[in-house]
């Protein structure tokens, strides 16, 4: 069935108008929601990184990502698409979660997703550590039911626990598995490398139902055949794509806590996620930008043209379904 679009999107600061590092910053430029009232697509900050195992930071990642976003431009001609006038794209500011308990603060990121996705937008979240997938999932699932899985990220993410804790940055998608919010027959990680604890973390990932797409492989294999591949895993499902910006080398995203030497360049990443235009993407988070350790804005340029090639995604499946 095709809704009507309420009204003409408003877009974002005319940059031949406004010089583009003057004012606060949103996602893109893009109005606030408070400006628009409801969006298609709510681009949203979660600065929370109480999860991490090692550099902390990433509670600075939507906001060095919104600075970062100021310099893109409204036409994407990779997708051939204005994201911003075929849909309604605005930012919905951040989720306000307890950087002193992380309990609350996963009730608190899920909460505000809930309400987020019950507006009917899709949700691109900004920023914050890997924790904050579980309660993405957990409210996208409610939605959607069980959802398909492309997690970009140097690491599994499907580790048990640390130091006792349940809800960390690195055991998010098995909290997921364990409460059946995706579906098992179409996960894939992609980016994988570096050291692990064991060979057990892979067998226990295999079970779990996840595929691996490792970073060798995209380079050995080349961006259009992995693609291929995923978009097959994937189907016509409902899909959650995450991002952890260590997917890509420290090279081309130093800013981040946990790198790995041997990871996707920008432009392999970009290409993956475009080769992914015709999945039916439900949501996205892009994770894991910690700029303290970033240099020139290296990383928040990447995940800020990560977060486009997605909200284009969004965008033209929104104007599609409306016909
Ligand atoms: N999700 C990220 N970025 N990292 C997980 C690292 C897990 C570890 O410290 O072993
Ligand atoms: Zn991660
Ligand atoms: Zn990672």
């Amino acid at each position: 069935m095709s809704t009507p679009a309420p009204r003409e999107p408003r877009g974002p600061v005319d940059s031949s108008r406004i010089p583009r590092y003057a004012g606060p910053a949103t996602f893109a430029r893009l109005p606030r929601l408070d400006e628009v009232g409801t969006a298609d697509v709510a681009v949203v900050g979660v600065p929370f990184d109480t999860g991490v195992s090692y550099r902390p930071g990433a509670r600075f990642g939507g906001n060095a990502i919104r600075e970062a976003s100021r310099l893109l431009r409204p036409y994407n001609p990779a997708q051939d698409a204005s994201p911003f006038a075929l849909a309604q794209v605005a930012d919905a500011g951040d989720i306000a979660a307890n950087p002193f308990n992380i309990d609350e603060a996963v009730e608190t990121i899920e909460g505000a997703a809930d309400d987020i996705l019950g507006t009917g937008a899709r949700m691109m979240t900004l920023g914050g550590d890997h924790t904050i997938a579980l309660p993405l999932l957990r409210s996208v699932a409610k939605k959607h039911g069980p959802v398909a899985l492309l997690h970009f990220d140097a690491h599994l993410d499907t580790w048990d626990t640390y130091f006792g804790a349940e809800y960390t940055h690195g055991t998010p998608f098995r909290r997921a598995v364990e409460e059946g919010i995706l579906d098992t027959e179409a996960l894939s990680h992609v980016g994988t490398r570096g050291p692990l604890y064991g060979k057990k973390d892979l067998t226990d990932d295999e079970k779990m139902g996840f595929g691996i797409v490792t970073s060798a492989d995209v380079m050995r294999r080349g961006v259009d055949e992995i693609a291929d591949q995923l978009r097959q895993r994937v189907g016509d499902r409902p899909l959650y794509i995450s991002i952890d910006i260590d997917v890509l080398d420290p090279a081309h995203a130093p800013g981040t806590g946990t790198p790995e030497a041997g990871g996707l360049t920008s432009r392999e990443l970009l290409e993956i996620i475009r080769g992914l235009a015709s999945c039916n993407l439900v949501s996205a988070d892009l994770v894991e930008v910690a700029p303290a350790y970033d240099h020139a804005e290296i990383t928040s340029v990447a995940a800020s043209h990560a977060a486009y090639e997605l909200t284009t995604i969004m965008s033209r499946q929104i104007a599609a379904s409306r016909g």
